[in-house]
């Protein structure tokens, strides 16, 4: 495996006492891609991602960015911008505050919440208290407290969720421009049409790893949906139930 992934994940297992959530995972992401991290609910996709940023211990195997784990990474909050479940904004804030107080702790200047807010198109309701915002707006703020430090790479756990046609379609540009921009995007999601028309890479994992590659050779051209390629690799609903 090349020294220079995004991320590198290598025999990545954990277990929640009986549960083995995840096991035995390894991918890499390259620099410069949107990657997918496929798999339905309960999959171990977020277990994955909290693993990848220092927030859960795994049992066994590493999970590093830019070659260190996420807690040795120097400048790493920096380096890395998240959107995941458990950063949320205090309630009763407006999203410019909640802005201003993620920059001021990552030391930036209160001109980059400004920059942020006109990038993910909330200048306008930015005054507005977060907890009236709709799930698009959240997203998006989101979206704007994982750019504000202008990180590398972006991890986002199921940015699309909730989003109305609208909003995945703007944030399948907008993933796009972050991306000709030099970033690397690894998002988590369960929504395999929003993600087919977005990644360049995908991950899939049913506990175990399923595939880990480029989109174009898992969905080759026409006759085949990414649907129809996921539920051959992680089986049916039923097929599942048979396995278990
Ligand atoms: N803290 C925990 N304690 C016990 N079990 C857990 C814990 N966190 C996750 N699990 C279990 O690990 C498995 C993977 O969960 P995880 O949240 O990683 O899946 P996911 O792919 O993100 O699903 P979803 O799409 O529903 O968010 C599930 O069986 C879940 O119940």
């Amino acid at each position: 495996m090349s020294d220079t992934a995004a991320v590198s994940v290598r025999g990545l297992t954990k277990r929640f006492g009986e549960v083995t959530a995840v096991e035995d995972v390894t991918f890499e992401v390259r620099p410069g891609r949107i990657v997918g991290l496929l798999g339905r609910n309960g999959a171990g996709k977020t277990t994955s991602l909290r693993m990848l940023l220092g927030l859960s211990r795994p049992s066994s195997g590493t999970a590093t960015v830019f070659g260190r784990p996420y807690a040795d990474l120097p400048d790493a909050a920096r380096r890395v911008g998240v959107s995941m479940d458990g950063i949320a904004p205090m309630p009763g804030t407006s999203g410019r505050r909640d802005l201003r107080i993620w920059a001021r702790m990552l030391g930036l200047p209160a001109t980059r919440v400004d920059e942020v807010l006109d990038k993910v198109g909330l200048t306008g309701s930015a005054d507005r208290k977060i907890k009236g915002y709709s799930t698009g707006m959240r997203q998006r703020h989101a979206l704007a407290v994982a750019l504000l430090a202008d990180p590398e790479l972006l991890v986002l756990d199921e940015p699309a969720n909730g989003l109305d046609p609208d909003g995945i379609r703007w944030l399948r540009t907008f993933l796009r421009s972050l991306a000709d921009e030099g970033r690397t995007i690894l998002l988590s999601s369960h929504l395999l049409s929003e993600v087919e028309q977005t990644v360049d890479d995908v991950v899939i994992l049913q506990r175990t790893l399923r595939y880990s590659g480029p989109i174009s050779e898992l969905v080759p051209g026409s006759g085949t949906s990414l649907e129809e390629r996921f539920f051959e690799l992680v089986g049916t609903e039923a097929e599942r139930h048979v396995d278990a």
